[in-house]
């Protein structure tokens, strides 16, 4: 199956694209009470495209706390941003993990139900999986449940404490689930990233770095974009350090990461 086979749901927003560039991490949006606040994401679509110039979004992922909020919270959030996405963005991509595996089935349902352009699922937390085998298992079991849409491994080890190296799991992963799109890669080792892409032969997975902080060490290595919360507000200028390194202008790269890092530094010493 070629990846573009992969994308045939009705409402996808571009169907067969390739996911790559910069992705948006969501921020949810709430009310003073605690509500979620679904009238001003037609607005930050249109933020995110005029300002940052960023088109896609990953949706109720660690940024946007899809963990704490309920399963009604996160379809109705998955709704709003796959309408108002709609002919604006290129990708908006639903994060489906649960710790129940029938409440993770019915998000990647949903999110195949309203033409979401993919579905990112975390591993287990809580009774975690301990080896490939049971995190493969896992995941194809949610896979499965949305057959037209590509599919992402959010690989977070900081959060979930499931460490299994994401190069063994890609060994034969197309075979088990035929959706397979992808890693979301938000840990620091650099080295199981760096032989996941030397490994991506045929299949052309899309890897998409997630610790902002040092998106350039990734680009070394060869990623083909990145998922952050950063990049909704940095975009432009994270766009910046992707022109410089293409360029190449490493030098120019490093200040722009730099810049980027120091940011970061303030921002994290807020909380
Ligand atoms: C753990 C976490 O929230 N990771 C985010 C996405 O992967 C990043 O975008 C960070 O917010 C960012 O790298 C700042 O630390
Ligand atoms: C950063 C990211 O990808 C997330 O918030 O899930």
């Amino acid at each position: 199956m070629s990846p573009s086979d992969t994308s045939t749901s009705p409402n996808s927003m571009t169907p067969g694209k390739k996911l790559e560039g910069l992705v948006a991490a969501a921020i949810t949006p709430m009310t003073p009470d605690g509500q979620i606040n679904l009238s001003v994401i037609r607005q930050y679509v249109d933020y995110l495209v005029r300002e940052q110039n960023v088109k896609n979004i990953f949706v109720n992922g660690t940024t946007g706390e899809g963990l704490s909020l309920s399963i009604q919270e996160r379809k109705q959030l998955a709704e709003e941003w796959v309408r108002q996405g709609k002919d604006k963005l290129d990708h908006v991509i639903i994060h489906v993990g649960a710790l129940s595996l029938p409440e993770s089935q019915d998000l990647a349902r949903h999110a195949a139900a309203i033409g979401a352009s993919g579905i990112a699922v975390i591993a287990p937390f809580f009774f975690k999986p301990t080896n490939k085998d049971e995190l493969v298992a896992f995941l194809q079991k949610v896979a499965s449940e949305a057959p037209g849409v590509p599919f992402y491994y959010y690989h977070i080890p900081p959060l979930t404490g499931v460490k299994i190296r994401v190069e063994e799991l890609l060994d034969g992963i197309r075979e088990q689930i035929p959706t397979f799109q992808g890693v979301k890669f938000s840990d620091t080792d650099l080295l199981d990233l760096a032989q996941c892409i030397n490994k991506n032969g045929s299949e052309q997975f899309a890897f998409l770095y997630g610790v902002d902080e040092q998106l350039l060490g990734a680009l070394a290595v060869g990623v083909n974009g990145a998922v952050g919360s950063t990049y909704n507000y940095l975009g432009r200028k994270t766009k910046l350090m992707l022109q410089a390194f293409a360029k190449p202008d490493l030098a120019l790269a490093q200040k722009y990461q730099f810049l980027i890092g120091e940011f970061l530094n303030f921002v994290i010493k807020l909380g």
